[in-house]
């Protein structure tokens, strides 16, 4: 689409098809303020969606900048935040509902189950992590939630170019290419994401949310042994 009919269109008054939104994000701020910025404007393009918010919880970095931002909007925010990261000065306080998880994996799967869409801002591994698992749902089948990449900057063209070569070199359908939607502003990534329709294979759909939790803690007591 054009981008002057995308940008009409964002004109339209905003009844979102989501309800709720995962950001996945830094942990901490990033060194150019314009990551900061766009956590900031993401929440606030949240709130006038009237879309309520989750993500891991805590106020440190990119994530307390944008939970902030959506709470004092007046929207929702739940944060999922596992016990052992729970005491404040690891942290930070969290603004809106917090809800206590055993741990990383019951965490993942309780954001993403609560959520109708996903984003990732910058992040390091943590967001890297969390954005690809739910790409990888969404390949499987899982799930049919949109996924969208907030490419601040072009922070995220090196992982977009080896994202294409992967898909060059036969490890990635052309068709999960388009699993991830990206844009460079929050407005623009919205709009996209309004608009998504999914294609995914569903070579898996039967395999729910519960049966990947208890995958994950199956493989994680593997490993503990
Ligand atoms: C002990 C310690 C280092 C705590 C860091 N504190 C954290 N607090 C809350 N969520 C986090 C934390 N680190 C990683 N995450 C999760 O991983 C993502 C951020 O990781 P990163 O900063 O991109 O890699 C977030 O979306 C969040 O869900």
């Amino acid at each position: 689409m054009e981008n002057q009919q995308l940008f009409q269109q964002c004109q339209l008054p905003l009844k979102s098809r989501f309800r709720r939104v995962c950001v996945f994000c830094g942990s901490s701020p990033g060194k150019s303020p314009s990551y900061q910025l766009a956590a900031i404007q993401l929440g606030k393009e949240l709130v006038e969606r009237n879309i309520d918010l989750v993500y891991g919880g805590g106020s440190i970095g990119l994530m307390g900048l944008v939970s902030q931002a959506v709470y004092e909007g007046g929207r929702h925010v739940l944060g999922v935040i596992p016990k052992t990261l729970m005491p404040r000065e690891i942290t930070g306080e969290t603004v809106g509902e917090v809800r206590a998880v055993s741990g990383m994996h019951q965490r993942k799967a309780e954001m993403a189950k609560q959520a109708d869409a996903f984003i990732a801002l910058p992040g390091g591994y943590g967001t890297l992590e969390e954005l690809l698992e739910v790409i990888t749902w969404a390949q499987l089948g899982i799930h049919d939630k949109p996924v969208g990449l907030l490419n601040v900057d072009g922070y995220y063209n090196s992982l977009l170019s080896f994202i294409d070569k992967a898909v060059d070199e036969g490890f990635i359908a052309p068709a999960a290419r388009h699993i991830i939607v990206s844009a460079q502003t929050a407005q623009d990534l919205m709009c996209k994401l309004e608009e998504y329709v999914p294609k995914h294979c569903g070579v898996a759909p039967k395999l729910s949310w519960e049966m990947e939790q208890q995958l994950g803690y199956t493989a994680k007591a593997d490993i503990a042994r």
